[in-house]
């Protein structure tokens, strides 16, 4: 049996809390199938980069081998929070008006997959499969190629894939997302950004497509292109969250409640989660249903994340500001409106929270996929389901029909669909929650990871 190789630039420390849609699903992924994991450590060591550390978790034949590389600061300013987080990241979301561009930032971004692809290339086997994640590596099949690697390469975007007009307006686009076509197949999280993608090739990448799903580079390579959407492991949060909901912090925070209803938000601190626009709509809901004012807390996690990138910095004091406006103009002696929580909690924890609320709020301006609007789901309570409120811009959209579907942007729409989901009667409740179930126990976490990989392997 061929060796599963996953490269991302976050891995799971030990002993460290496990945040981001793309550790949690790839963690889930793994664990089925045993294999190595490869990337960043998420430490930063001043003098030099390459350092890399090894544990082994769990048995041989299913045990995941993790092999994770410290940075150097210089590294990490420059390819994590510079190129990836800083140009990458706004572009991907549709925000060129964020996008900060560097020379130095990008070099430092390619002398990273360098370093990936150095220590990689004579550690892997011609039946490896290699399955490569994310905007932080587009280059590092390329690299390997060039290191004479001959085994299949996947990769997999979990953020959007925009249209051709703002990837061009990236210096040099054309050599790094040339990069790709080393891969033996792309994976994207919708139809859509697939087709934004073979767009691009039409219009800007030297190849063609031959086919939907068939592209053909200059040199006449053929790869394959397709849509995976990611997902969760539905049965084990459905049942982490049914023990989890009477016990512990979860159990405390219904008891803090007393009668009211809950509204729940679970997201990195990140401007993509279009949180300044989703407390606006809470207090346009305040003000616009006066008759519903004290029956709904809502509750808003919002973990710090990439604070060493001033977009975010600014984003976490907006919401400080937000919060504390909110609080101060709605409050009552025995209410607060809002709980606004910096801290990261686990999944044992989260599904209690979320099956106890009534109230999903998942309203990102653009999200990948979006893995929060799924563990709503699959959390709640088949007798008394909570109503999720989502963005049609997140790509969990094209899959969760029975959530509330509204524009983020919109903040009269947003508070009228909290306005709703706090009234909708159960029958309707259930009516909406169980389909969009029964697609998540289909559609889950093993699902994505063998379609993808059976794409792979017959690429
Ligand atoms: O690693 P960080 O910089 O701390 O960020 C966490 C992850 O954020 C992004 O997640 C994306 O992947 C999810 C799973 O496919 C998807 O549901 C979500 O919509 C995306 O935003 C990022 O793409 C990952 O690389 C990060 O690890
Ligand atoms: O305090 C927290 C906040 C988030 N998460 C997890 O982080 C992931 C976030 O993934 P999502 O796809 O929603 O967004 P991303 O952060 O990857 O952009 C989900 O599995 C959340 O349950 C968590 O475990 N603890």
């Amino acid at each position: 049996m061929s060796r599963l190789v996953v490269v991302s630039n976050r891995v799971p420390q030990p002993g460290q809390p496990v945040s981001g849609g793309l550790m949690v699903a790839l963690q889930a992924a793994l664990e089925e199938t045993g294999g190595i994991w490869f990337g960043w450590s998420g430490r930063i060591d001043p003098e030099r980069s390459g350092e890399v550390h090894e544990h082994r978790v769990g048995a041989e034949g299913g045990s995941i081998d993790y092999l994770t590389m410290d940075l150097s600061q210089r590294d990490h300013d420059e390819y994590y929070n510079g190129f990836a987080n800083r140009a990458l990241w706004p572009l991907l979301h549709f925000r060129p008006d964020l996008v900060d561009y560097d020379r130095e930032a990008y070099q430092g971004y390619r002398r990273v997959n360098e370093l990936f692809a150095d220590f990689l290339a004579p550690r892997l086997r011609a039946d490896d499969v290699v399955w490569i994640h994310d905007y932080h590596l587009i280059p590092l099949a390329k690299l390997l190629r060039r290191r004479g690697v001959t085994c299949k390469l996947g990769f997999f975007l979990h953020v959007p894939m925009p249209s051709s007009d703002l990837l061009a307006a990236l210096p040099h686009h054309e050599r790094l997302f040339e990069s790709l076509s080393s891969h033996d197949l792309i994976g994207f999280q919708t139809q859509r950004d697939l087709e934004r993608f073979q767009d691009y090739v039409r219009l800007f990448g030297r190849g063609k497509v031959v086919d939907t799903g068939l592209l053909e580079t200059a040199g006449g390579h053929r790869l394959r292109a397709g849509a995976f959407p990611i997902s969760i492991d539905t049965e084990h949060i459905s049942t982490l969250a049914a023990a989890a909901v009477d016990r512990g912090s979860s159990r405390r925070l219904g008891e803090s409640l007393g009668h009211r209803q809950l509204a729940i938000g679970v997201d990195r601190l990140d401007y993509s989660k279009g949180l300044p626009e989703r407390f606006r709509a809470f207090e346009r809901y305040l003000d616009s249903y006066p008759d519903q004012r004290g029956r709904l807390t809502y509750l808003q996690i919002a973990p710090v994340s990439r604070s060493g990138v001033p977009e975010y910095q600014e984003l976490r004091a907006e919401l400080e500001q937000l919060a504390g406006h909110i609080n101060g103009s709605w409050s009552d002696p025995d209410w607060t409106p809002m709980r606004y929580v910096n801290r990261n909690y686990p999944h044992a924890t989260l599904t209690g929270f979320y099956r106890q609320a009534r109230v999903g709020l998942v309203t990102p301006l653009r999200d990948g996929m979006n893995l929060v609007a799924k563990e709503f789901v699959a959390a709640q309570d088949p007798e008394n389901p909570g109503v999720l409120v989502l963005s049609s811009f997140a790509g969990a959209a094209r899959e969760l029909d029975g959530a509330l579907l509204v524009n983020p942007y919109d903040i009269d729409g947003v508070a009228a669909a909290i306005a709703e989901a706090t009234n909708m009667p159960i029958g309707e409740r259930r009516e909406r929650w169980q389909p969009m179930m029964d697609r998540l126990r289909e559609h889950d976490i093993t699902r994505w990871r063998k379609d993808y990989l059976a794409a792979l392997r017959a690429a």
